[in-house]
């Protein structure tokens, strides 16, 4: 929403959230205090804000002035009942449509920015209709494809913008209408139309495909560890193939974030809805995948480190699911913490944006033990020399750019011996750490 204020000046954009502390932060004069972290995101944020894009927790308010109502709120995984663990939860969806259904008075174009199942807009429909007013409500479908870390870039520059709508008259009116807005600063022929049903289903099948190709490299780099090959090399090898692609071939200890899970399981629970088990089972062994890598890592670890780690000081660099980003959701780095605290072992945590309160919230979420033993067992610090100091093993859990630069030397000579390297994204020079003196071991190497 703040790109679009920022490209089209003319558009006034109002972001309404009910979360009170989220929507002062986006108002803080100070442009550090905002409650995301992404790279230019603050330069978009101060160039709009205050001119066409505004922050507020008046929701009714906003609906009612509104010519184009974008549903943005969270569709998490189910957490009970029918489809617990699997189904996307449509509940904040389903609010919102009621919400804009009554305080509406005049005609709208309601767009599905959230990831949802297909059909959800039919249900949309029925609630905007279930009021009886005589307005005219239009449903589009407008997946959002960017990713965090890169979110500002991948917006002012995407590969494609994807618009779902009605196929009768109305229909396509209000699809042009929100062609139009983006195609204020992005190329016509990378705005496509289909029907909204399609585009639904592409949002999930996107992640999906994009998940597959991280579980696909991470099943090989077990192979590799087994017979002498080196993940890394074989990425390249076979990205140069152009029919595959170099993109998404990062071999690591586990694909995170808010959206794959949640989004392959869904499309897992939608194929098994359908009656059609083996499509269900071909997608869940993506997850499948993921969770025997990030497994496979924190057991490497504890195998290497003499099968145990029991009371032993253990460093780990990153706690975000990615780098660039403050953002810990399904973070790889959470649960192999979690298995590495179950053989009592004790962590010192170093990330340079994520905090102390956002990693103890992480491992309380999991329930495993006590707040207090979370506490107790892990340390955050804002030195990563502190926490790699007279400490047995490093592992490396985010990709950070500065983890590149520490003088490894150092760190060395500070560490208990033999002193272990676990490089869970491939960023560190194995053979200079082997030089140096360390035990190296990568993903897939
Ligand atoms: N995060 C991403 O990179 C990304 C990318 C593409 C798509 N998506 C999709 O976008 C959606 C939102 O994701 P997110 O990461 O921003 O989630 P989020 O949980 O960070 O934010 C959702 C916000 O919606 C607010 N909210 C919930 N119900 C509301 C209501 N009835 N009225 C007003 N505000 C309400 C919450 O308070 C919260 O601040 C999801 O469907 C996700 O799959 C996210
Ligand atoms: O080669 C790779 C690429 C990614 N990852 C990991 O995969 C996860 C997801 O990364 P990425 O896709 O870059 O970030 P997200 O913000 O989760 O973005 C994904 O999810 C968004 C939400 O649906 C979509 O909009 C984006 O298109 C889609 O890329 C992260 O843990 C990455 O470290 C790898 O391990 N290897």
């Amino acid at each position: 929403m703040a790109v679009i204020a920022q490209k089209c000046p003319g558009i006034k954009v109002t972001v309404v959230d009910m979360n009170e502390q989220r929507i002062a932060a986006w108002n803080d004069p100070n442009l550090d205090n905002l409650p995301i972290y992404e790279p230019g995101l603050k330069e978009v944020v101060a160039e709009a804000r205050g001119r066409n894009l505004f922050f507020s927790t008046d929701v009714e308010d906003a609906i009612d002035a509104a010519e184009m109502v974008f549903i943005s709120v969270n569709t998490p995984t189910k957490t009970y009942g029918i489809g617990k663990g699997m189904a996307a939860d449509l509940k904040y969806v389903e609010l919102c449509a009621r919400q804009i259904a009554r305080v509406a008075k005049s005609d709208k174009i309601v767009v599905e920015k959230s990831t949802l199942p297909v059909r959800t807009a039919q249900s949309i429909r029925t609630i905007l209709n279930a009021e009886g007013k005589d307005l005219n409500f239009q449903v589009l479908s407008n997946p959002e494809f960017l990713a965090e870390g890169t979110a500002v870039q991948d917006l002012h520059k995407p590969d494609r913008v994807l618009i779902g709508g009605g196929q009768d008259e109305a229909g396509q009116r209000a699809l042009n209408a929100l062609a139009d807005i983006y195609a204020g600063w992005v190329d016509r022929d990378r705005i496509l139309t289909t029907n909204v049903w399609s585009s639904e289903l592409s949002k999930l099948t996107a992640n999906a495909f994009l998940a597959q190709r991280v579980s696909s490299i991470n099943a090989i780099s077990a192979l590799c560890e087994k017979s002498g090959a080196d993940v890394d090399e074989i990425a390249r090898a076979i990205g140069m193939d152009s029919r595959i692609g170099p993109k998404f071939l990062k071999s690591s200890v586990g694909f995170g974030g808010s959206c794959f899970q949640k989004d392959i399981l869904n499309l897992v629970y939608i194929a098994q809805s359908y009656g059609l088990t083996e499509v269900a089972d071909y997608w869940e062994q993506v997850i499948k995948m993921n969770d025997y890598q990030k497994r496979r890592f924190a057991e490497n670890i504890v195998q290497k480190l003499f099968n145990t780690v029991s009371g032993k000081k253990i460093a780990m660099l990153g706690w975000a699911f990615k780098k660039d980003t403050n953002d810990t959701r399904e973070s790889a780095a959470i649960y192999v913490a979690d298995y590495l605290l179950n053989e009592q072992a004790e962590l010192w945590v170093y990330d340079p944006k994520v905090k102390a309160e956002q990693i103890y919230a992480d491992l309380d979420y999991l329930n495993t033990r006590s707040e207090d033993e979370n506490r107790r067992l892990v340390k955050v610090v804002n030195d990563p020399y502190e926490a790699m100091d007279d400490a047995h093993a490093v592992a490396v859990l985010t990709e950070w750019d500065e983890f590149k630069t520490y003088d490894w030397q150092k760190v060395f000579e500070g560490m208990k011996k033999p002193a272990f390297v676990f490089d869970g994204r491939n960023v560190s020079n194995g053979r200079m750490l082997g030089t140096i003196g360390f035990h190296y071991q990568g993903i897939g190497k």
